[in-house]
């Protein structure tokens, strides 16, 4: 080496190093020694240092990685509008230069970090004779790797004893972790030593307690394992249907790499390799490495036996599932409602002779209780101009769903519009049609609500009443943002592709919060008929328990939930969840995007 050596990468010279002790000489060894001691190498390795550094640094953190993806999604976009303004003409135009595109790449490359090397797969033939072996040097760093009954954080992978062979073996490597970075380690490879040491009939204990008193470098021996490993990263998102804490799992293989969540977290599922313990990362999370979670399989089987050995578990609170229908809350809200236009069915216990029940509350809550919430595959929804998905305000009756869709249309009544309401009965003299409401015959009405062309529908006093999917598309279409406050039953209606809702959970606050709220405001309890006194002890214990209810029914249903405590609270909050259905990319089940 030249002078200018003593600058060069402490790896490649170590590498050098025992290059030269190696006894056979020989021509291969000559080509190696030239190549590590070329300029091109060194630059290279400079800048693959360069990268790696500053990948550490958190200011220069990628925000996304499929930057390429999302210009092809724009491009679909684009294409629809291109006609509309020039503007769109000049950025389609611009997005589609092969230089920009190249960019992206780059960049997209950069930030799923795939400038690490790839080792070539060893061709198995040449295997037959001799046992090929791979050296791989990885930095200790707090990342796990494992076995069954330790997990010390060391390099981003786990090990265990292989049942057949006794040897050990690598049994997961964690994406995004130092093992998955260096590209060289893969599930299934067997490990004969690490620093040195032979770890021929050790456990994985064993070798853990080498790992551990290792500083710095680690050394690893391995004997690869074929047809594995180099595989790019899966791209899909799921909800989470559940919430999910690692350190009280006691069948998590490696606590240490279990990832935590909440119900309605985005997760990225980056590998399903494992039947059992899926690998991922929570979207927008800064930390690159996935960590454990149970698969859906795993989950599902969970579920299914706590429910079979707790029947309780189905809600939590048995006395909730027995709805009964003649005390159902189906009665269309129409002559206590403060605003005639409202479609909202509404709970009605003092006129039991006036119902006639459409849901059919018992057939609902059985298909209901064969959802098994583990996990929802879910794409992102670009918000189109002009087409604004509706927003769709549920909760127990009485919590205050109407008033807030009311409040809502008052910010900007131009804006925000609800349907009309169809009803079969008969038109009084006074009443325009179309205003209060779309008066049809009882026949039409009937044939439309069988040929599904009803989101919501009831009866009243022998009159059907209900809002038309047609109504709301027309909204939409027109521009404007559709506001719905429909009876609770109605989800499974409406959350289709067809209508894309954006579901608001309308939550009661305490007990206590509620009581106090809606006495200071003098509100009207919508149990009576007449809307004409205060809720009552009773009914304010109703409205907690069946939001408890409609929560472990339908909520994996729900974008988001708003506890009606404030009232100028939870319109602020209201307001802002409109405007980022109107302005942001959300995450929708998979299929609407399709
Ligand atoms: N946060 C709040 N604080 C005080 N009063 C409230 C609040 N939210 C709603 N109310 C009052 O509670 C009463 C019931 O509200 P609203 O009519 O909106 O209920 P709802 O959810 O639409 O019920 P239903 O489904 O039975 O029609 C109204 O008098 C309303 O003004």
């Amino acid at each position: 080496m030249d002078s200018s050596s003593e600058h060069w990468d402490p790896a490649l010279t170590r590498l050098l190093a025992s290059l030269k002790e190696v006894q056979s000489g020989g021509e291969d060894v000559a080509f190696l020694s030239e190549l590590l001691q070329s300029k091109q190498l060194h630059a290279l390795v400079q800048v693959h240092n360069k990268i790696v550094a500053k990948g550490k640094d958190d200011k220069f953190y990628p925000l996304l990685s499929n930057a390429m993806q999302v210009t092809l999604e724009v491009f679909e976009l684009l294409h629809n509008v291109v006609s509309v303004s020039k503007e769109y003409g000049e950025l389609l135009s611009l997005l589609q230069k092969p230089h920009f595109q190249a960019i992206l790449c780059t960049h997209d490359a950069v930030a799923q970090k795939d400038y690490y090397p790839h080792l070539p797969d060893i061709p198995p033939e040449l295997d037959d004779e001799e046992e090929t072996v791979k050296i791989v040097q990885l930095v200790k760093s707090d990342e796990p790797l494992g076995g069954a009954q330790s997990a010390e954080p060391i390099v981003g992978a786990t090990i265990k004893t292989d049942e057949e062979t006794g040897k050990i073996v690598i049994a997961r490597v964690m994406h995004g972790g130092a093992a998955d970075r260096s590209g060289l380690i893969h599930v299934g490879d067997e490990v004969i030593e690490v620093n040195g040491i032979s770890v021929e009939n050790k456990t994985p204990a064993d070798v853990l307690s080498i790992l551990q008193s290792s500083e710095g470098t680690i050394t690893f021996k391995l004997v690869p394992s074929f047809g594995k490993g180099g595989s790019r990263e899966s791209k899909v998102r799921v909800r989470a249907l559940f919430n999910y804490n690692s350190s009280e799992d006691p069948y998590i293989p490696c606590k240490e790499a279990g990832l935590d969540f909440k119900k309605g977290d985005v997760l990225h599922i980056v590998s399903q390799d494992d039947a059992y313990w899926w690998q991922a990362r929570r979207e927008g999370d800064r930390v690159m490495r996935a960590g454990l979670i149970p698969s859906r399989a795993l989950q599902e089987g969970r579920i299914i036996h706590e429910r079979q050995t707790d029947p309780q578990t189905l809600d939590g609170k048995p006395a909730l599932c027995s709805v009964s229908v003649t005390n159902s809350d189906c009665a269309p809200k129409t002559p206590c409602s403060p605003t005639p236009t409202a479609t909202a069915l509404l709970p009605c216990k003092s006129t039991p002779k006036v119902k006639k029940v459409i849901y059919d509350i018992t057939e609902n809550d059985d298909f209901d209780r064969e959802m098994i919430p583990t996990y929802e595959e879910v794409a992102r929804l670009y918000p189109r101009p002009g087409m604004v998905r509706p927003i769709v305000l549920v909760g127990a009756p009485g919590v205050g769903r109407n008033e807030l869709r009311r409040r809502l249309i008052a910010t900007d009544p131009e804006k925000y519009v609800t349907p009309i309401p169809f009803t079969s009965r008969p038109q009084k003299s006074s009443e325009p049609n179309g205003k209060d409401y779309m008066f049809v015959s009882r026949e039409k009405m009937e044939q439309d609500i069988a040929d599904g062309k009803f989101i919501e529908h009831g009866e009243y006093k022998g009159n059907l009443y209900g809002t038309s999917a047609e109504s709301v598309e027309t909204i939409v279409n027109s521009g404007r943002v559709c506001v719905l406050s429909p009876h609770w039953q109605a989800l499974k209606m409406l959350r289709t592709p067809r209508l894309r809702p954006y579901i608001v959970f309308i939550r009661p606050p305490t007990h206590e919060r509620l009581v106090e709220t809606r006495t200071a405001a003098n509100a009207r309890s919508t149990f009576d008929k007449e809307c004409s006194r205060a809720f009552t002890e009773e009914e304010f214990s109703d409205i907690v328990r069946s939001s408890n209810r409609i929560n472990f029914l339908y909520g994996y249903m729900f974008d988001e939930e708003i506890v009606n405590d404030d009232l100028p609270a939870a319109l602020s909050q209201l307001l802002k969840a409109a405007w980022r259905v109107q302005s942001e990319p959300l995450w929708v089940p998979a299929s609407w995007v399709q």
